[in-house]
């Protein structure tokens, strides 16, 4: 038998494939982390399933020490370790809080707290969390402009929306800011800086859990609904696992339970939700590989660029399809084109005869086969419009990756997307093919 041919060697091969690929490098030895148990344990959290590790695919993480059963406890993180508003109001933020006008949201009392603590350094009590937190973000207000521009369209829309948002809540927070003066001997403009709203920002909004509080009469009326979780939120996301979590009112503890299996040594997971990749880019800043839930937006102007501009209802149909909310969350999927794009395409490919036929279209029904041919027709040219512009945008990612070497972590991210975007369009095609033949 020769060398490396055999069945041990292919098992052999195989289990170190497996183990580069998902196996994760132990971090628990990191002075970060032997500080935040220290911390914890003091806290009365005592740790026996997860250890800190870097993995190939997801960065940072846990991993699990030990074979984690269905309905199993991955990790049960007392009420003392989280920081709520509750932690805010109890500090020396308390007494200012309370007494703006107009009142300040429970978003803006977490940002101050884990600013001004950060701006304390070694007095902190929460330092050991602290040095845990990741020191920047890649949500798209984190991402340089001209990075931002590279994404699909929709997605630039919402990036752009989000610049602004966090902008304005900078800008309409430094009167609030102002008013804290009294506690610091600097500046209070050098410590809550735009850079340092945002860090804060992006760390409630990728790492908080939902966790909801009767509401303070001190905040604004927004939901109070977030809490930071040390350790817990070292858990990176999978669409795939199942978990069960939840604050249990009678342990006062927050708990997650696994709702599937993991092996001893694997990264474990949570479901932070059944989000596309646009979603996961936007609020948590990655994109998921293989995502089920991943999908390719087709937008309203796109349609209509590839109907008859001659057709005289159209105007009529589009407003049809806005006033049924069939404008909106038109996708491509892994399972081929949604079936809200396929109605609003055989709804837009009416002929003059058939107008009439427009609500039967919405509820599903068949008009006729020359309507169905023609929609799945232009579905198939809308298909492979995305392909190649998919295709010209990785060329575009790629060659931006050798020109501009300081942006590269960036530019992988949208390399990601788009990437992920061409493989959903190509199983789209595939389907649409499938249907085509049926009508020829
Ligand atoms: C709650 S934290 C999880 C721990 C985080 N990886 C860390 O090092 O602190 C959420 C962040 O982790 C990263 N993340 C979570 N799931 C991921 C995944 N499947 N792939 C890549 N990054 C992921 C994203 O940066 C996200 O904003």
């Amino acid at each position: 038998m020769q060398k490396g041919r055999g069945r041990t060697s292919r098992i052999r091969r195989r289990k170190l494939f497996k183990s580069s690929d998902s196996r994760g490098v132990n971090e628990s030895y990191r002075s970060e982390f032997i500080e935040l148990k220290k911390w914890l344990k003091h806290k009365k959290f005592e740790d026996t399933n997860l250890i800190p590790a870097r993995f190939p695919g997801t960065g940072r993480g846990l991993m699990s020490k030990t074979c984690l059963q269905v309905g199993q406890m991955i990790i049960s993180l007392p009420e003392s370790c989280l920081l709520t508003t509750d932690t805010v109001i109890t500090s020396y933020l308390g007494a200012y809080i309370t007494k703006w006008k107009p009142p300040p949201s429970p978003l803006l009392a977490l940002c101050t707290f884990l600013v001004s603590e950060k701006h304390v350094g070694d007095q902190s009590s929460w330092k050991p969390y602290l040095d845990t937190l990741p020191k920047a973000y890649t949500c798209p207000v984190c991402l340089e402009p001209e990075v931002v521009n590279l994404f699909p369209r929709p997605l630039i829309a919402k990036a752009r929306e989000q610049r602004t948002h966090v902008q304005e809540f900078f800008t309409t927070s430094k009167d609030f800011f102002c008013s804290l003066q009294p506690l610091f001997s600097e500046a209070v403009e050098s410590i809550f800086t735009y850079s340092a709203l945002l860090w804060a920002w992006c760390t409630v909004n990728t790492r908080a859990v939902y966790l909801r509080h009767r509401q303070h009469g001190c905040f604004s009326a927004e939901p109070d609904m977030c809490a930071l979780a040390p350790y817990l939120d070292l858990l990176n996301h999978s669409p795939q696992v199942q978990v069960k979590a939840a604050f249990n009112e009678e342990t006062r503890c927050y708990e997650i339970r696994a709702a599937s299996s993991c092996r001893k040594h694997e990264e474990v997971f949570i479901c932070y939700g059944p989000h596309d990749n646009h979603r996961l880019l936007l609020e948590y800043g990655f994109v998921s590989t293989q995502n089920p839930h991943a999908c390719v937006y087709v937008s309203k102007d796109i349609l209509v660029k590839f109907l008859p501009s001659t057709d005289k209802h159209m105007n009529k149909k589009i407003s049809i399809l806005k006033d049924h909310g069939f404008t909106e969350n038109l996708t491509f999927g892994w399972d081929g084109p949604s079936w809200r794009l396929l109605t609003a395409l055989k709804l837009l490919c009416l002929e003059v005869g058939e107008f009439t036929y427009w609500k039967k279209v919405l509820l599903g029904e068949i008009i006729s086969d020359t309507n169905e041919k023609r929609s799945l027709d232009i579905t198939w040219k809308i298909c492979d419009y995305f392909i190649e512009e998919s295709n010209a945008m990785l060329q575009k990612v790629s060659h931006m990756k050798d020109e501009e070497v300081a942006l590269i972590n960036q530019l992988t991210l949208v390399e990601t997307l788009w990437t992920e975007e061409l493989k959903i369009l190509q199983a789209s095609a595939a389907i649409l093919s499938n249907l085509q033949t049926a009508f020829t």
